[in-house]
């Protein structure tokens, strides 16, 4: 099996203006495989946006990385250097969260693929035109409907089926889809989340998408990993997740959530998750937590492995003592 992404105890922080970093990402371990849809799930601020865009290569200047972050073959991070050259915007690329804010309101669609296929394949309009249509149909859309049109003149699903199809036009194998359905309806999410499955079997994809909705992210994903304050505290099959969720955390998440066929009552959680900046001696889930021991709230555990199913909990790990 070929490794897509692979992090190693990568952390990733933010410099303020005292240069204090904040950090964001803390000491993830992770592996992607080719041509799977892993999926980031947790609530906003965990670090999920971040370590996308460390994938993707986007992370802003005053960002400061530790460990290392491989995609494909190519070293991206080591330590507190990064080398995105050779692969940013044509390994991989970002389906963002609001498309009608990636897409550039003064150029038509038509005028946008070109901008991309010349600048990276030096393609001239013809030829551009005529892959525009390509990836504009696999996107489902009609290109005659599309290609003479302005961004405002599509409605929030053609925009981000055009965004889509846009991110494509790259060539990248990898997609970061960060959050790719918290715009749209029901009804319209769905629909996003079936494309995206027949891009990753038709063109070979590789997806790792971001969301904060467990549900959205069982519909399509292969393996879930669950983050909180800057780590991984579940990580497992989609299946197993559903099944047999381990964490405190996730069982929160989905006891959050309606689930089609079947009758419970909805629990909403307390509290929020801490910032960066307002970490917490011990397991940073452990205040919000119905089952914190003492041990929880003196020393934050690390993640273990149990028959593939990995978690981050004191009431797995034997150190912890209770199971
Ligand atoms: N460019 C940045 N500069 C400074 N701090 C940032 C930056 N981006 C994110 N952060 C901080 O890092 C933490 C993690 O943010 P991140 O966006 O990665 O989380 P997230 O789980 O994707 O949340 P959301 O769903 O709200 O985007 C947050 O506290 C956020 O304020």
């Amino acid at each position: 099996m070929v490794l897509a992404v692979k992090a190693e105890n990568l952390w990733i922080g933010y410099m303020d203006e005292e240069e204090n970093i904040l950090w964001a990402v803390r000491g993830i371990s992770i592996e992607v495989l080719e041509r799977e849809i892993y999926c980031l799930v947790g609530e906003s601020g965990c670090g999920k946006s971040t370590l996308g865009n460390a994938i993707v290569g986007i992370l802003p200047p005053y960002s400061v990385t530790k460990g290392r972050l491989r995609v494909f073959n190519r070293e991206v991070i080591v330590e507190d250097e990064k080398h995105y050259e050779e692969i940013r915007g044509k390994l991989v690329t970002l389906i963002p969260q609001n498309p009608g804010k990636a897409l550039n309101p003064y150029l038509t669609i038509s005028e946008q693929f070109y901008y991309v296929f010349n600048s990276l394949y030096e393609l001239n309009k013809e030829n551009s035109l005529k892959k525009a249509r390509e990836l504009l149909g696999i996107v489902g859309l009609d290109p005659e409907q599309v290609l003479d049109s302005y961004p405002h003149e599509l409605s929030g699903g053609m925009q981000q089926r055009t965004a889509i199809a846009l991110a494509l036009a790259t060539g990248a194998k990898i997609v970061v889809a960060d959050e790719p359905t918290s715009a749209l309806d029901a009804n319209l999410r769905l629909q996003l989340l079936k494309l995206l499955l027949r891009l990753k079997n038709e063109l070979g994809l590789t997806i790792i998408m971001i969301t904060h909705d467990i549900l959205s992210a069982t519909r399509i994903c292969d393996r879930v990993a669950v983050m909180y304050a800057g780590k991984i505290v579940e990580e497992t099959s989609t299946r197993e997740i559903i099944e047999n969720p381990l964490h405190p955390y996730t069982k929160m998440l989905f006891d959050a959530v309606p689930i089609l066929g079947v009758k419970k009552k909805l629990v909403s959680y307390l509290g929020e998750p801490p910032r960066p900046g307002e970490y917490i001696k011990g397991c940073q889930f452990s205040k919000r937590c119905p089952k914190a021991m003492d041990i929880c709230r003196e020393k934050e555990p690390e993640i273990i492995e149990i028959n593939g199913h990995r978690v981050a909990c004191w009431l797995y790990n034997v150190e912890g003592g209770e199971k």
